[in-house]
């Protein structure tokens, strides 16, 4: 307590911080950065005012195109797998710019944190003004925010210069279990910074924080933990639950105020994780910038840093317990693809059918809509008997309702309407042109699915650069016509044979999808289904029940696996 208050009243002084929060850290250091502060700060000054002098303000140019731009505010890692190290390669591999302020400079490495001394608030306030007042910055994300002072020049500076979206990563313990800001910030975070956010991502030990202390060691801690900080000011909440004890999956709880969102992601098993609260913070960030939802831009990230990580689970950086992840593993492993497709998107797969609307007297985007609110995770239209214009006008109203779900949405055999709706992607059959052609017409972004009855068409559909393969008629089905029937027998063949994520197709219904999701192939990620969905009177209603089925199903199975 008494170095809390000495803390509190001295954030400007190095040596005093060094001491109430990292008794270990040398004081040298601290007095060494002191002075190489104050001399790049009077040459910064001299720098911008020999640029005013020579030739005034750059007038913009019209014909300029326009990146999406992220300026994080956040600690410097030595180590370079956290911070603003880490913000700047999540950018990257995003697409988006980064700029940054920097509020601490940390000596870290994969053991722990060495020392940390804070940046004088004043340049803080100097740095962020520099890039606000001239950069066009679509989006804020906060990282360590060490003082209170730090924390009202963000609030204030925010005020004059408004961004998009505020993304707050309320960092107070590091990986190594560190402390990067005191128990003193608290209060300033409650009162000044939530208010601002338009999403705050803390992790168990975060959200306990905020909370008083709160006890959160469950889901369902978890969930009432995301109501209680909305309630805070934050538009939306994340509460990440990678250090949940018991737990298979990686869960994170999302609240936008009026759903929650349970989004489950693989754990992936490795030393390399640290970094991870700050990448997906940028991440979510950077596709903010880019335009998309919070909802989509939040799944997105959590399988960028799942996919991230599963790269880099091998690699080895440093002695110590905790190692820095692969940003940039699209360049290597993935000749410069964008990885925009999630496999557990493929967990409820809805896909509609004219005939079975007609019948029942649904529109299509009615349909739809039913299905995404009811909680299917991936839409795709297989509007086999309508005319292309009128497939177009479908096609974009049901990837409003698509997208304002975070939800994708697919076009089957239609690679032209894809194009013209721009939809995610498309999903294509063995008598569709191939995968490879797909994917040179659709680019590198786009989600191709392709229906695979054996490994050699797995190979092909692989080879081709799918990204996703829908495998059956599992089950006999009056929805396609002669279609063959290769049964649970033939699913599991498929799914062993390929490294893509599958999804089980062909008459799935609510009493045999438990049997399908049984039978224990990772790659298997979910079930499509269109007449347990679409040729029913309540399309939501079936829906709910179907996505309860499987809920259960993979609980049952994640339990029996422990
Ligand atoms: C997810 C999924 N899997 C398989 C199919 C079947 O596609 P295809 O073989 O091209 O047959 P049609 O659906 O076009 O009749 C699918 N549509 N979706
Ligand atoms: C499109 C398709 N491809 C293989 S089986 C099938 C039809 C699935 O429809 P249902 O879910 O009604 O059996
Ligand atoms: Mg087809």
């Amino acid at each position: 307590m008494a170095n809390e208050a000495h803390f509190l009243s001295t954030s400007l002084s190095f040596l005093s911080f060094n001491k109430a929060v990292l008794p270990e850290f040398r004081q040298s250091k601290g007095l060494s950065f002191l002075v190489n502060s104050r001399i790049s700060r009077s040459k910064q000054t001299r720098v911008s005012m020999e640029m005013r002098g020579s030739g005034g303000p750059m007038t913009s140019d019209h014909s300029a195109v326009k990146i999406p731009h992220v300026l994080t505010v956040a600690g410097s890692d030595s180590g370079a797998g956290a911070g603003i190290q880490a913000d700047l390669k999540a950018c990257a591999a995003r697409g988006v710019y980064c700029s940054t302020v920097i509020t601490a400079v940390t000596a870290q490495n994969t053991v722990g944190v060495q020392g940390v001394n804070i940046v004088p608030e004043d340049f803080v306030a100097e740095q962020m003004k520099s890039v606000l007042s001239d950069m066009d910055v679509d989006v804020v994300k906060t990282g360590m925010l060490p003082s209170i002072g730090i924390v009202k020049i963000l609030h204030q500076q925010l005020q004059v210069y408004p961004v998009r979206a505020l993304v707050v990563d309320p960092v107070m313990v590091s990986t190594s279990g560190d402390v990067l800001a005191g128990p003193s910030i608290l209060a300033v975070f409650r009162e000044e910074l939530l208010p601002m956010a338009d999403i705050v991502t803390p992790n168990l030990k975060e959200a306990s924080a905020l909370l008083d202390g709160v006890k959160i060691n469950t889901v369902s801690d978890m969930r009432s933990a995301a109501k209680l900080l909305h309630d805070m000011g934050p538009r939306n909440v994340l509460v990440k639950g990678g250090d949940l004890p018991d737990s298979l999956d990686a869960v994170d709880i999302f609240f936008d105020g009026k759903n929650l969102y349970e989004l489950h992601s693989s754990r992936i098993k490795t030393r390399n994780t640290h970094g991870t609260g700050c990448t997906l913070a940028s991440c979510i960030a950077a596709e903010l910038a880019k335009g998309s939802s919070m909802l989509k831009a939040v799944k997105a990230s959590k399988f960028f840093v799942e996919t991230a990580l599963d790269y880099s689970k091998d690699i080895s950086i440093g002695k110590g317990p905790q190692g820095p992840f692969d940003h940039l593993m699209n360049l290597k492993h993935n000749s410069g693809r964008q990885v925009r497709f999630n496999p557990s998107d493929l967990f409820l797969y809805a896909v509609t059918d004219s005939r079975m609307n007609r019948k029942w007297g649904h529109s299509i985007s009615d349909a739809v809509k039913d299905a995404v609110q009811g909680g299917a995770t991936i839409v795709q239209l297989r509007e086999k008997d309508i005319e292309t214009g009128d497939f177009l006008e479908a096609a974009k109203s049901c990837l409003q309702i698509c997208r304002s779900h975070g939800v994708p949405l697919l076009i089957n055999d239609r690679i032209d309407v894809a194009l013209a709706s721009d939809a995610d992607g498309v999903h294509i059959g063995q008598s569709d042109m191939p995968a490879h052609v797909a994917r040179s017409l659709l680019g590198p972004e786009k989600i191709i699915g392709v229906s695979c009855k054996t490994p050699e068409q797995a190979e092909q559909a692989w080879l081709g650069g799918a990204d996703y393969i829908g495998c059956g008629g599992v089950y006999p089905t009056n929805t396609k016509e002669n279609n063959r029937t290769i049964g649970l027998d033939g699913l599991k063949t498929v799914c062993l044979a390929s490294k893509l994520p599958v999804v089980a197709i062909g008459g799935i219904n609510i009493s045999n999808a438990r049997a399908v999701m049984e039978i224990g192939v990772p790659n298997l990620k979910g079930i499509a289904v269109v007449s347990a969905l679409f040729d029913r009177e309540c399309v939501l209603t079936e829906t709910r029940k179907l996505h309860a089925v499987l809920t259960e199903a993979t609980a049952a199975a994640a339990a029996a696996a422990k």
